[in-house]
C-alpha cells in the first residue's frame, strides 16, 4: 500500500512539474494586436483580459477551440447521513441518468454552447451502467467526514489521477477547452469544509444553503462543518497565504512525504482577477510550481469528495496540456482552490465563469485570485455556469481573429 501511494504521489508530482507559466511573449503579442484593432484601447474590457490570458495559455494569439467539453464528475457523500442537504442522496444517481439522457440544465446549456457533456462516475453509491458513462468509480461514496476521514490517501490520489487521465484522453481526441461540472448530493458541505480548512475562514462565512435548506438545517450544517474541522485538526492551519488577509499559520504546508517547503503560494496569477488583467500585459506568471502541498491533499482526504478530487485532476490535467479550464460554481471552485494550492501555476489556466449565489463562493474565488465573468444569481452546479461562459470565451478568440485593424479598415487614430 505504501508503495502504491508513493508511486501515485510521484505521478501527481510529475503532472504538477509539467505545468508551465503562461507564455509572456505571446501575451505581449496579443496585447499589441488588441491595440491595433478598431476600438479605443482597452474598450473591450474583460474580453481583452480573456484574449490575453488565452494567448498566454495556448501560445496562440488567435486561438480557436473547435472541440470543447464540460466534464461532469459525480460522487456520493457519506456526510449526507448528518442531514445537511434539502434533497436525498438518491438524487445523485438519478441526476447522472438525467445527464446521460440529455435532460439536465447542463445538457441544455452545453448544446447551446456547442460543447459536449462528458459524464464520469467517480463514486456514485449505485451500480450505474450506460454506454456514454465513463466509470472511474473509486468507491461507492465517501465515508462520513463528520466521523472519520472521507477518503484514504490511496483513494484520494486515485481519484485525482483519474481526472488527469480523463483530460489526457480528451486532449488526444482534439478537445482544447474544458469546463468543470459536478453532481453529488452533500457536496456543498464538503466544499465549505475545504474552504475553511485551506483559508482559515469561519464556517459561518463558508457554509451556504446548497440545494435550499432552511435556517435550522443551515445552522446544523455549520455545526457539522465545525465538527469536521475539529475532528481532523483542520482549523486555522492552512500552511498557505489565503490571499484574503486571514492570518493562517504556516507550519503544515510541506512537500508530500515530509520536507519543509518554502514557497510563496498565496499570490495567484488567476487571469481573470482585476489586478491580473493588468498584470497579464507585463508580468503574467508567478513562480513555477514547487513541491506539492501535502496540506491540500490532506484536506481532500479528510473532507473531500470523489468528484471534487477528480476535478482537481481535471484542472491540473488541463493546465498540464496548456488548455483553458472554465471553473463553475462553489463546488468546482473548491476543487480549483485545492488545485491552486497543489500547483500555484495552475490558477493561470483557470477562468471563473460565474459568481454563484452560494454563500462563500466570492471568498473562494478571492482565495484563488479569480474574478467571475457572469453574475447570474445561479446556484446549481453541474457545470451549468461554466458552459454558459463558453461563448464569451470563444468571443474573445474571435475578436482576435476577425476584427479589422486601424490599418486594414483605413480608420484614423490620434
Ligand atoms: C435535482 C438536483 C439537481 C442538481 N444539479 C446539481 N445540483 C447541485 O446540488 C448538490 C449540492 O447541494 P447540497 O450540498 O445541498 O446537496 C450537488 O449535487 C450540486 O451539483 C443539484 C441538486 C438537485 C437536488
Ligand atoms: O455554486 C454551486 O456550484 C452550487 C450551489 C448550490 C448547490 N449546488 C451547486
Amino acid at each position: 500500500m505504501e508503495d502504491e501511494v508513493m508511486t501515485a504521489t510521484n505521478q501527481l508530482q510529475a503532472v504538477i512539474d509539467r505545468i508551465q507559466p503562461l507564455q509572456d511573449e505571446v501575451v505581449r503579442q496579443a496585447d499589441d494586436h488588441l491595440n491595433q484593432l478598431t476600438k479605443p484601447p482597452g474598450s473591450l474590457g474583460k474580453l481583452e483580459d480573456i484574449a490575453r490570458q488565452l494567448a498566454g495559455i495556448t501560445g496562440e494569439v488567435m486561438p480557436v477551440f473547435e472541440k470543447k467539453a464540460v466534464i461532469v464528475m459525480a460522487g456520493d457523500h457519506g456526510v449526507c447521513e448528518e442531514g445537511i442537504s434539502a434533497f436525498p442522496a438518491e438524487v445523485t444517481p438519478q441526476m447522472v441518468l438525467n445527464f446521460l439522457a440529455g435532460g439536465a440544465a447542463v445538457n441544455v446549456l452545453a448544446r447551446h454552447a456547442g460543447a459536449d457533456v462528458v459524464c464520469i462516475d467517480m463514486g456514485v453509491n449505485a451500480d450505474l451502467e450506460h454506454p456514454a458513462l465513463l466509470s472511474r468509480k473509486v468507491r461507492k461514496g465517501t465515508r462520513n467526514m463528520a466521523k472519520e476521514a472521507a477518503l484514504t490517501p490511496e483513494e484520494t490520489l486515485q481519484a485525482v489521477l483519474a481526472g488527469v487521465e480523463v483530460v489526457d484522453d480528451l486532449v488526444a481526441q482534439g478537445y482544447r477547452l474544458f469546463a468543470t461540472g459536478e453532481m453529488g448530493i452533500g457536496n456543498t458541505t464538503s466544499s465549505a469544509a475545504i474552504l475553511c480548512a485551506l483559508t482559515g475562514l469561519d464556517a459561518g462565512v463558508a457554509v451556504g444553503r446548497g440545494t435550499g435548506i432552511d435556517d435550522a438545517k443551515w445552522l446544523h450544517k455549520m455545526n457539522v462543518v465545525n465538527r469536521v474541522l475539529d475532528l481532523h485538526g483542520l482549523r486555522g492551519a492552512s500552511g498557505e497565504k489565503s490571499g484574503m488577509g486571514s492570518e493562517v499559520s504556516d507550519e503544515t504546508g510541506g512537500k508530500l512525504g515530509g520536507g519543509a517547503r518554502d514557497e510563496k503560494s498565496g499570490e495567484m496569477s488567476g487571469g481573470m482577477s482585476d489586478e491580473t488583467g493588468e498584470k497579464l500585459g507585463d508580468e503574467v506568471n508567478v513562480e513555477k510550481s514547487g513541491e506539492m502541498s501535502g496540506r491540500a491533499l490532506e484536506v481532500l482526504e479528510k473532507a473531500g469528495g470523489l468528484e471534487i478530487a477528480g476535478l482537481v485532476g481535471v484542472i491540473l490535467g488541463a493546465a498540464q496540456h496548456r488548455c483553458p479550464v472554465v471553473i463553475d460554481g462553489f463546488i468546482s471552485s473548491a476543487a480549483a482552490l485545492v488545485a491552486s494550492r497543489l500547483a500555484p501555476l495552475s490558477a493561470s489556466y483557470m477562468l471563473a465563469s460565474h459568481l454563484s449565489q452560494e454563500q462563500g463562493h466570492a471568498k473562494l474565488l478571492e482565495a484563488i485570485g479569480l474574478s467571475a465573468m457572469l453574475h447570474m444569481d445561479m446556484r446549481l452546479g453541474e457545470g451549468s455556469g461554466a458552459v454558459l461562459a463558453f461563448p464569451m470565451i470563444e468571443a474573445a478568440g474571435k475578436i482576435m481573429k476577425e476584427m479589422a485593424t486601424f490599418e486594414s479598415a483605413g480608420v484614423s487614430r490620434e
